[in-house]
Parts: structure tokens; C-alpha cells; sequence
């Protein structure tokens, strides 16, 4: 049953989330706790407003904690895709083709693992095919399902490159991440306009500098 089947099913006994979470790679997810069921999470959600100082009594708040477990199965949605499986699909036929191919500004949303905050961002993204290439649409979903998770930008970044590294056995893989972290600027440090930018170079990205010097010259960061 994959999570949104089970957060439907209101009267279903939780199960480990172990059981259910595809990992990213290879790598093993972490161990997590008992995945509660829909209505714990919806009553999760009270406590929240509560400790926020609101009612959630009040008319304009009763159906927001419905709506908030909704949005947390989109927001965290990654957890029930596995990036490798989508770039199972591949297209041989690219003649003497024998560069890199890149994408850039693909826009992503995650949420930092210490606080919960928005992170938003872009990710450029490049590899050194070897005699196949994957629809480029692909690598938009593995962000989104690499980032649609708990993360810190460093994993995340890191994650993108292993699972196209894994499912592609490409030459290289490059991938950068520019983002902002809301718990950077709205709260804490209340650092405003600040990026943090992080790469993952593998491959021939990791070992031929001109490379690596040109996609990174071509990023607009
Ligand atoms: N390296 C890294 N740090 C992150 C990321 N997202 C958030 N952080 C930082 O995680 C740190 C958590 O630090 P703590 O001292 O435990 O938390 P805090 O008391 O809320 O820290 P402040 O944000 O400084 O108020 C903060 O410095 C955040 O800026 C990320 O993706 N990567
Ligand atoms: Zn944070």
C-alpha cells in the first residue's frame, strides 16, 4: 500500500515506515519511528496550533489540520518514490554524441531537517553520457523526489548525483544547488538574501578540472 493509500485508511494500525520508504540509491533510509495514522497527525497538527497561541476550535482553523496532513503528503511525497527506479527508462540511440548534457535552473522546494523550514531553491544539473541518455523530464523528478524529504542541502545535493550515477553509469555526474533556507531569514539569524550553494562532482567532473571549471562557468549563480 503506498502512503497515500494509507493515510486514507484512518482505521489502519500503523506500520513501521521502514516498511514502506524507498531509499535514495542504494543507501538504506533511516530507521524511523511507527508512521502514525492520519487522525494522530491531524491531531499533531492541533497541538501545533495550539502552541502557536490560536484556537483551533475556532471556525477558520477546523479544517486545517486536514488540510495541512494533505500538503505534508505532497511536501514529503519523496519518501514513497525511489529516484533510481525513475530513471529506469533510457534512449541508446544518440549517434556520435559525446559532450555533457546539462540542465539548469530547475527550481526545487525541501524542507531543512532542523526546523522543518522551507528550503527553495534551483539545481543545475550535468553528466557525461555513455552510450545512453535518460528524457530530461527525469532528472526534474529525481530532484523532487530527492527533495521532497527531510533534508540538508549537502545530502540532498549528494543524493541527486548518487541516484543518477547509480541508475545512469554515466562518465560524471555534476550537481549544483543554490538555495535559501527560510530559517535562515525569517527567524534566527534573519539573514536575508542569502544563498547557500553547494556542488557534488563525480566521475570526470571530479577529475578533469577544465570540465568541471566550464559547467560551473555556465551556472548563473
Ligand atoms: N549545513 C547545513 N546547515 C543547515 C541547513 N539547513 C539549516 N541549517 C542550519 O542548521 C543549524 C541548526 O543549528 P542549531 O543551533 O541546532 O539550531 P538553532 O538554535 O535553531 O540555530 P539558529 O538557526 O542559529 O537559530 C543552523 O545553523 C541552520 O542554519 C543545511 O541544509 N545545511
Ligand atoms: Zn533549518
Amino acid at each position: 500500500m503506498d502512503l497515500h493509500s494509507h493515510l486514507l485508511d484512518e482505521t489502519e494500525e500503523s506500520v513501521p515506515a521502514t516498511a514502506r520508504r524507498n531509499s535514495v540509491g542504494s543507501r538504506k533510509p533511516p530507521l524511523g519511528p511507527i508512521r502514525p495514522t492520519r487522525i494522530d497527525a491531524e491531531a499533531a497538527v492541533r497541538t501545533l496550533i495550539c502552541w502557536a497561541g490560536d484556537d483551533p476550535a475556532r471556525p477558520g482553523l477546523l479544517d486545517t489540520p486536514a488540510r495541512v496532513v494533505r500538503a505534508y503528503e505532497e511536501w514529503f511525497g519523496g519518501y514513497d518514490q525511489d529516484p533510481v527506479a525513475l530513471l529506469e527508462r533510457t534512449f541508446d540511440e544518440i549517434g556520435d554524441y559525446d559532450q555533457t548534457v546539462e540542465l539548469h535552473d530547475l527550481p526545487f522546494h525541501s524542507f531543512c531537517e532542523h526546523h522543518m523550514a522551507a528550503i527553495r531553491g534551483k539545481a543545475h544539473i550535468a553528466y557525461m553520457p555513455v552510450n545512453r541518455v535518460v528524457g530530461i523530464s527525469k532528472l526534474a523528478r529525481v530532484v523532487e523526489a530527492c527533495a521532497r524529504r527531510l533534508q540538508i542541502q549537502e545530502r540532498l545535493t549528494d543524493d541527486i548525483a548518487r541516484a543518477i550515477e547509480d541508475a545512469l553509469q554515466p562518465g560524471g555526474v555534476a550537481v549544483v544547488l543554490v538555495a535559501e533556507h527560510s530559517c535562515m531569514n525569517s527567524r534566527g539569524v534573519h539573514a536575508h538574501g542569502t544563498h547557500m550553494v553547494t556542488k557534488r562532482m563525480l566521475g570526470v567532473f571530479e577529475t578533469d578540472v577544465d570540465l568541471r571549471r566550464e559547467f560551473l562557468a555556465s551556472i548563473d549563480l
